[in-house]
């Protein structure tokens, strides 16, 4: 039997009296591109903040590679291979592009005792030049090399969604938690992300679970969703299988659902 790359385990989560999560539970397997929608409020970034550490549920198991993550520290999380982006823009808007991309490889490296040995007995040139070449490898496959010395904060907001997941991504995380990627982005910026979403995950063979509330992309480029309303899990399935779905539907698009409809000779 296949292990899932991560499992999570009939998670809950409150804050004070409000039920962020209930009993959320799912799996996604090495490899997956799996997505999750629901209306405003109905836990996603929450239940992203429970699997990147931010957030410590109450009740339920995370797993990662087989081991229980649940009351690890965010760092450690980040160590072992969990990345992520966030909704709202987290650059140094003040630091270069390339700055920006490379604080995050030295924060893994600090986390990296082995790397931290290979310094002192003379390793530190070519773990510098490792290390400079996968952040060039990066900088090229999301096309940012022409403002690689550009300040952060000056660049179009497009540009800085993409400079923040070549952060994450030069992290070299195993899964990659994406918090609405294409929010506020035009139509072109939003076709580029997918884009680079896709080849992240076929080419450079990253597992990723992606927030979005573009239905469009999400449909299009997941290989399976999961539905949260009011903290619930409601659905989880193929694409098609989501858009068929009457409670989906209804809880999502704001559509009747058919099924809790009273026929009409009854309530005529
Ligand atoms: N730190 C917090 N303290 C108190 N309540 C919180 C906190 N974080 C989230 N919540 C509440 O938990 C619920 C779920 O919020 P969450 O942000 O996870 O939803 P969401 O599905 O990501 O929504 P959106 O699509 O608007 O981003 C909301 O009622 C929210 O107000």
């Amino acid at each position: 039997m296949t292990t899932a790359l991560l499992d999570v385990r009939a998670i809950s989560l409150r804050f004070g009296g409000l039920r962020a999560l209930s009993e959320v539970g799912f799996s996604v397997n090495s490899g997956e591109l799996f997505s999750i929608i629901g209306p405003n409020g109905a836990g996603k970034t929450s239940l992203l903040n429970c699997i990147s550490g931010r957030y410590s549920p109450q009740d339920g198991e995370i797993r990662f590679e087989g081991r229980d993550i649940t009351r690890q520290k965010p760092s450690k999380r980040a160590a072992i291979g969990i990345g992520r982006t966030f909704q709202n823009l987290a650059l140094f808007s003040h630091m270069s592009v390339l700055d920006n991309i490379m604080v995050g490889r030295h924060h893994l490296l600090k986390n990296n005792l082995f790397t931290g040995a290979l310094y002192w007995i003379g390793g530190a040139q070519k773990e510098e030049l490792q290390h400079r070449r996968k952040v060039e490898d990066v900088i090229d496959f999301l096309d940012i090399q022409h403002v690689r010395k550009a300040t952060a904060g000056t660049l179009s907001y497009g540009l800085r969604k993409r400079v923040e997941l070549a952060r994450a991504v030069a992290l070299e995380p195993k899964l990659i938690l994406l918090d609405e990627p294409m929010a506020g982005m035009n139509l072109e910026e939003k076709e580029d992300m997918a884009r680079y979403i896709v080849d992240l995950n076929e080419e450079w063979g990253m597992t990723i679970i992606m927030i979005e509330h573009d239905m469009g992309v999400v449909m299009d480029i997941s290989h399976r969703v999961m539905v949260l309303d009011f903290g619930r899990k409601i659905a989880e399935g193929l694409p098609e299988e989501i858009l068929a779905n009457p409670h989906v539907r209804k809880a999502y698009l704001g559509e009747e659902d058919p099924l809790l409809e009273e026929p009409e000779a009854l309530s005529a």
